[in-house]
């Protein structure tokens, strides 16, 4: 059975295209939704330097399915890079109804979010959410689940100590 709900799962695939459509380079693979992965940021939260590599095929190929990234309420820098060593990183300003797309040669990019921004929740969602960021990431895995033991890196952090006393 498939349990994926099918409304998000309309939506990430209308984004898929819309990305594929965009990129001149063709460099954004097909997806097919099995896992989300839910994250919920208070302000001063934090998400470590991670690869998403849950999968152990696509982190070989570097050529993977594209993680389909949603961001509700509060503002975030998403900081990314290629290697783990690299001493400069970019960061793109995520706002509340972004979508972010990392498939292909960008699919294991080494990725974090370094700051949570105050005062951006959008005044139509005020009173409507808990006070914080919302983030979904849906991804392509085969096996459709992600085994929290195997990556303590999945987790939101407060000063370096790991969401889940926080919320
Ligand atoms: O919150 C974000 O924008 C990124 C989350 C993330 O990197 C992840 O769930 O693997
Ligand atoms: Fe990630």
């Amino acid at each position: 059975m498939d349990a994926f709900p099918s409304r998000l799962h309309e939506i990430v695939l209308e984004c898929v295209r819309a990305a594929q459509a965009a990129d001149s380079k063709r460099n954004v693979p097909d997806m097919r939704p099995t896992t989300a992965l839910v994250n919920f940021y208070k302000e001063g939260a934090r998400f470590k330097w991670h690869r998403d590599s849950e999968d152990p095929e696509v982190a070989r190929v570097d050529a993977g399915p594209p993680i389909v990234s949603f961001t509700v309420g509060l503002s975030a820098d998403f900081a990314y890079k290629r290697r783990f060593e690299d001493e400069t990183h970019d960061v793109v300003r995520l706002n509340s109804g972004d979508v972010l797309l990392f498939g292909g040669p960008a699919r294991m990019i080494v990725h974090s979010v370094t700051r949570v921004v105050p005062r951006t929740m959008p005044p139509m969602l005020r009173g409507r959410m808990l006070h914080g960021r919302l983030n979904v990431t849906v991804r392509d895995i085969g096996r459709g689940v992600i085994d929290a033991s195997k990556f303590p890196a999945y987790r939101v952090t407060y000063g370096g100590v790991d969401s889940s006393d926080h919320v």
